[in-house]
C-alpha cells in the first residue's frame, strides 16, 4: 500500500475502540502492535492496477475531510441528488460528464457494477440474454445474474493474445438465437481487467448494432485515464469507475446512456416524481461524488497525457521482456495495466525462503508494493501515473532480486559439485 500513515492510523481507532469498550484484549493489543510494525517500512510506489488510477488528487484529499459528513452535500437539494447547484452537481452531471464521455445522459453511480446493474434491470426482461466478452469481470456477470439474465460468452483467443473479436459477438449473438434467447444487451469490458486489452468496441458495436443489440462499455479501466468518447466507439450505454480510475475516494462511478435507453434506464418512479427508480432515488450522497468533482479538471489534463502513459508501459513492457518476464495480451500494448508470465520468478520460489511469498517481501523492501503477495509465476500491474524514474525502481528491484537469488543457487550448485555431492 501506498501510505504506511493509514495503517497506524488503523490500529491506534481500533485500539481505541477496544479500551472504549473496556474489555482491552492483550492478545488483539499486541496483534496490533505487531501489525503496526510491520506496516511501519511500507513500500511506497504501488503497482496493483486497481489502485493507481484511484489514488486521490491533493485538492480531492482536502475536499474528504471537509464533506466527510453524511449527506453532506444535501443542504442546498430541492429533491433530486443530480440537480444540486450548490455544490454544482447539475453543471458537473448534466454538462461536464456528458461532454466528457460524449454521451447524451450521465449519472453518478456507486461504482461500475451498480451501473452495470442499472442498465441490465431496465433495458432487459429477466430470461432474455447478455452477451459478453470472455475477459468479461466477475460484476458484469453477477450484475447479470441479479437482473436475472442468461449469459452468452465471446470467448478471447486464449493463450498469449486474450482477443476479443467482432466476429465473435456475431456468433455469440447467434448462439444465443439457437438457444432461443432473446438478446436485449452486449457489453465489451474495455479493456479487460486481467490483460489490459483494448478491443475493437467500434467494430463490435456496429456488428451489435446490426442485430439490433446495444452495447454497454465497461470502462472501469478506461475512463479517467484514457480519452473514450462513447459516441466515436459506438456504445450506447458506458460505466466508469470513480475510485478505479477518476482519483476519487468512492465509492463512486459514473453511467452514460444515449437518448434513446436514457429514457429508459433513468426513468422516474411513478409515485415519487423527481425519483429515479434504477438509481433508488438518490444514489451518491456526500463525500465520495465530492472527490469525483474535486478530481476531475486532473482527471481531464492527465487523460490529456495518455500518449506519454501509453510510451511508458511498453517502455516498462520491452524492460521486463529483457528480464524474460514475458508481457500476453495486445502487442504492442495498448494500456498501463498489463499481465506478465514470469517462469523465471516461479523458479526462484522453488527453492527460496519464504517460497511464493520470496517475491512479495523482496519488494517490499525495496520500496515497490502492489504485486499479489504469493504470486511469482504470473502478475499483472500498473504503470499508470508513475515517471519513468519510479518505473526504473521497479525494474530494479525485480532485477536484483532475480540476480542475487540466481548467483546464490549457482553457488549452491558449484559448492555442491566441488564437494562431489
Ligand atoms: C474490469 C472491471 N470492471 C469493473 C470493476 C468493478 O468496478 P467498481 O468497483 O466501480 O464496481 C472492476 C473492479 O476490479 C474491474 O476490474
Amino acid at each position: 500500500m501506498n501510505s504506511p500513515g493509514k495503517y497506524i492510523t488503523f490500529c491506534l481507532i481500533l485500539a481505541k475502540y477496544y479500551t472504549a469498550r473496556g474489555t482491552i484484549d492483550m492478545q488483539m493489543l499486541e496483534n496490533l502492535e505487531k501489525f503496526t510494525r510491520l506496516k511501519r517500512d511500507v513500500a511506497q510506489i504501488n503497482v496493483d492496477p486497481l489502485q493507481r488510477g484511484g489514488i486521490l488528487t491533493p485538492e480531492a484529499r482536502a475536499a474528504l475531510v471537509e464533506w466527510g459528513d453524511g449527506y453532506s452535500i444535501c443542504d442546498f437539494c430541492a429533491g433530486m441528488l443530480d440537480h444540486i447547484r450548490n455544490p454544482p452537481v447539475e453543471e458537473f452531471v448534466h454538462s461536464i460528464l456528458p461532454e466528457f464521455l460524449d454521451i447524451d445522459e450521465v449519472r453518478v453511480t456507486h461504482g461500475a457494477r451498480e451501473g452495470k446493474f442499472a442498465a441490465m434491470h431496465s433495458l432487459c426482461q429477466k430470461g432474455d440474454f447478455v452477451v459478453m466478452d470472455g475477459n468479461a469481470h466477475y460484476t458484469s456477470v453477477l450484475a447479470a445474474e441479479r437482473a436475472g439474465l442468461n449469459v452468452e460468452y465471446v470467448p478471447s483467443s486464449k493463450e498469449p493474445d486474450y482477443a476479443i473479436s467482432s466476429e465473435g459477438y456475431a456468433l455469440a449473438i447467434e448462439r444465443a438465437y439457437e438457444k432461443k434467447g432473446n438478446v436485449t444487451l452486449a457489453l465489451l469490458t474495455y479493456p479487460d481487467g486481467n490483460y489490459g486489452n483494448l478491443a475493437d468496441a467500434r467494430a463490435i458495436a456496429d456488428v451489435c448494432h446490426d442485430y439490433g443489440v446495444p452495447l454497454l462499455l465497461n470502462g472501469a479501466y478506461s475512463v479517467g485515464r484514457m480519452p473514450v468518447k462513447a459516441r466515436e466507439l459506438g456504445a450506447d450505454i458506458i460505466v466508469g469507475s470513480g475510485h478505479k480510475s477518476m482519483a476519487a475516494c468512492g465509492p463512486v462511478g459514473v453511467l452514460g446512456a444515449s437518448e434513446e435507453y436514457a429514457r429508459i434506464i433513468f426513468k422516474p418512479s411513478a409515485t415519487k416524481k423527481n425519483k429515479e427508480v434504477e438509481l433508488l432515488g438518490c444514489t451518491v450522497r456526500g463525500a465520495p461524488l465530492i472527490t469525483l468533482m474535486a478530481s476531475f479538471p486532473t482527471v481531464v489534463e492527465r487523460v490529456g497525457r495518455w500518449p506519454e502513459e501509453l510510451e511508458n508501459a511498453r517502455w516498462f513492457s520491452s524492460e521486463m521482456e529483457k528480464m524474460d518476464l514475458v508481457q500476453v495480451g495486445d502487442r504492442p500494448h495498448n494500456h498501463d495495466l498489463m499481465f506478465f508470465l514470469t517462469e523465471r520468478l516461479y523458479d526462484i520460489s522453488q527453492t527460496a525462503k519464504g517460497g511464493r511469498y520470496f517475491l512479495y517481501r523482496e519488494m517490499k523492501d525495496r520500496g515497490v508494493c502492489g504485486i499479489k503477495p504469493g504470486l511469482t509465476r504470473q502478475f499483472k500491474l500498473s504503470t499508470y501515473g508513475l515517471g519513468r524514474p519510479e518505473l526504473e525502481v521497479v525494474l530494479n528491484a525485480l532485477s536484483e532480486i532475480i540476480e542475487s537469488h540466481e548467483k546464490d543457487e549457482k553457488g549452491d550448485k558449484n559448492e555442491k559439485g566441488a564437494n562431489g555431492s
